[in-house]
């Protein structure tokens, strides 16, 4: 949008992410779906006049976060970052994947603490968020020659952080698709590239590389797959050392998330895992194995269930898919990552005959219970009903939905 005095606004919105089928699994190279999740993280950058220096103001009530930062010193210690070392030529927002990530960091690093002497008082997500903020900006606008303005950044989400639910890519994803929808704006003139009205799937791409190297500044390393699953929405595939495959399908599966409210630490379920296997390495290969094949029948199913031919199919596609999240959940149970809490919420969701199983790490966390189309909407109101009696939050949403999406 341009309000006619050369100051741009644009919003943009992206969903968070749920395993479907292969977590853990997926550390022992097997394959592993996730699915775009209802509840979205949005943004709105407003391009704003000033009389001074030109600043950014943000705004992340996630993370409970108010910043008024110089934009000068951005500029000058981080713009024309450099490429990684072997590669040559020069460094462009089209090539994220280029950029020399490590000293890159270090810069926004060092600036951070220049520009907010406090920085290190600050609680960890909000410096993520921050660290994540100046590496998009300086990384996508340090190639242009576009002027830079002071601008509103504002940013909500539906999403609970750490949570299993990918709100660390959801906010990569909107904050690298508002930027370059910024830029490209205000480059029309430049004629930088088509001036669509949506997202091109090239820059798609770009979008979640972007992302993608956000999840490297919070998480290490990670899979790709939040990133690309918050990105293009629907559904991707994974497999460890591959890149992540999407699956461009039409998905609208209804389901119950259900938190269990019982916190868990990934690291330390993925290293119960590995101590069992390491006692029993035969069976939980097994296990293993058995997940990777619900993974795949789940795919076949899942795209035949998109393509929506016969409603009577449907119904048993939906009872298809029902029992391989139950077997889903009874392996991942044998691997020693179910909680009586989830146990609990599995038990409501058999009484009514619906299926249910843990989503991500396990310990605790989410659980879904999958709704098929001929659900009475009595049955799904009084499972939540049991379950917000139990204590538990329970949000009823839709998987499959749209990736990142421009708001007018
Ligand atoms: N709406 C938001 N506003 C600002 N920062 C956010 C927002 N959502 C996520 N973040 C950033 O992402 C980090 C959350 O990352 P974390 O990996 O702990 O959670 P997650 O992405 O929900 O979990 P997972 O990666 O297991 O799905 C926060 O610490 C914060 O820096
Ligand atoms: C448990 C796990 O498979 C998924 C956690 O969301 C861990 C991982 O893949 O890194």
């Amino acid at each position: 949008m341009f309000n006619g005095m050369d100051l741009y606004t644009v919003s943009v919105s992206a969903p968070g992410k749920v395993i479907l089928h292969g977590e853990h699994s997926v550390v022992y190279g097997k394959t592993a779906i996730a699915v775009s999740l209802g509840l979205r993280s949005s943004i709105v950058i407003k391009e704003v006049h000033s009389t001074g220096d030109p600043t950014v103001n943000i705004h992340l009530p996630c993370v409970d976060l108010q910043e008024t930062l110089p934009l000068k010193p951005m500029v000058e210690a981080l713009f024309n970052p450099q490429l990684s070392p072997n590669v040559t030529g020069k460094f462009s927002w089209r090539l994220p994947d280029k950029l020399n990530h490590e000293k890159h960091l270090r810069k926004v690093e060092d600036l951070l603490h220049i520009i907010k002497p406090n920085f290190d008082t600050l609680q960890n997500n909000q410096k993520n968020s921050l660290r994540s903020f100046l590496y998009l900006f300086s990384g996508i606008y340090g190639s242009t020659h576009l002027p830079v303005k002071s601008m509103n950044i504002s940013m909500g989400s539906e999403l609970t952080i750490g949570a299993g639910t990918g709100s660390s890519a959801s906010f990569a994803v909107c904050l690298a698709g508002a930027l370059i929808r910024l830029m490209k704006l205000k480059s029309a003139s430049y004629d930088y590239y088509d001036q669509s009205e949506d997202f091109t799937m090239t820059e798609k791409e770009i979008i979640s590389e972007w992302a993608y190297n956000c999840e490297r500044i919070m998480h290490g390393s990670p899979s790709g797959i939040d990133n690309a699953t918050c990105t293009f929405g629907s559904m991707v595939s994974f497999k460890k050392g591959g890149k992540p495959r999407v699956l461009n399908i039409r998905l609208n599966l209804r389901v119950l998330l259900v938190d269990s409210r019982v916190s868990r630490e990934t690291r330390a379920l993925v290293v119960k895992v590995a101590a069992l296997r390491q006692r029993n390495m035969g069976a939980v290969d097994h296990i293993m194995e058995a997940c990777d094949h619900l993974a795949h029948t789940a795919t076949q199913v899942l795209e035949k269930i998109s393509s929506g031919k016969c409603e009577s199919d449907t119904e048993s596609d939906y009872q298809h898919l029902a029992e391989l999240w139950e077997m889903n959940h009874c392996l991942l149970a044998a691997l020693g990552v179910s909680h009586p809490a989830l146990e609990t919420i599995r038990s409501a969701a058999r009484e009514r005959s619906l299926a249910c199983k843990l989503t991500g790490a396990g310990g605790g966390g989410y659980a879904m219970v999958l709704i098929p189309p001929s659900t009475p909407r009595s049955t799904v109101d009084s499972l939540a009903g049991q379950l917000l009696e139990h204590g538990f939050r329970v949000t009823e949403t839709r998987l499959g939905g749209p990736g990142i999406t421009l708001e007018m």
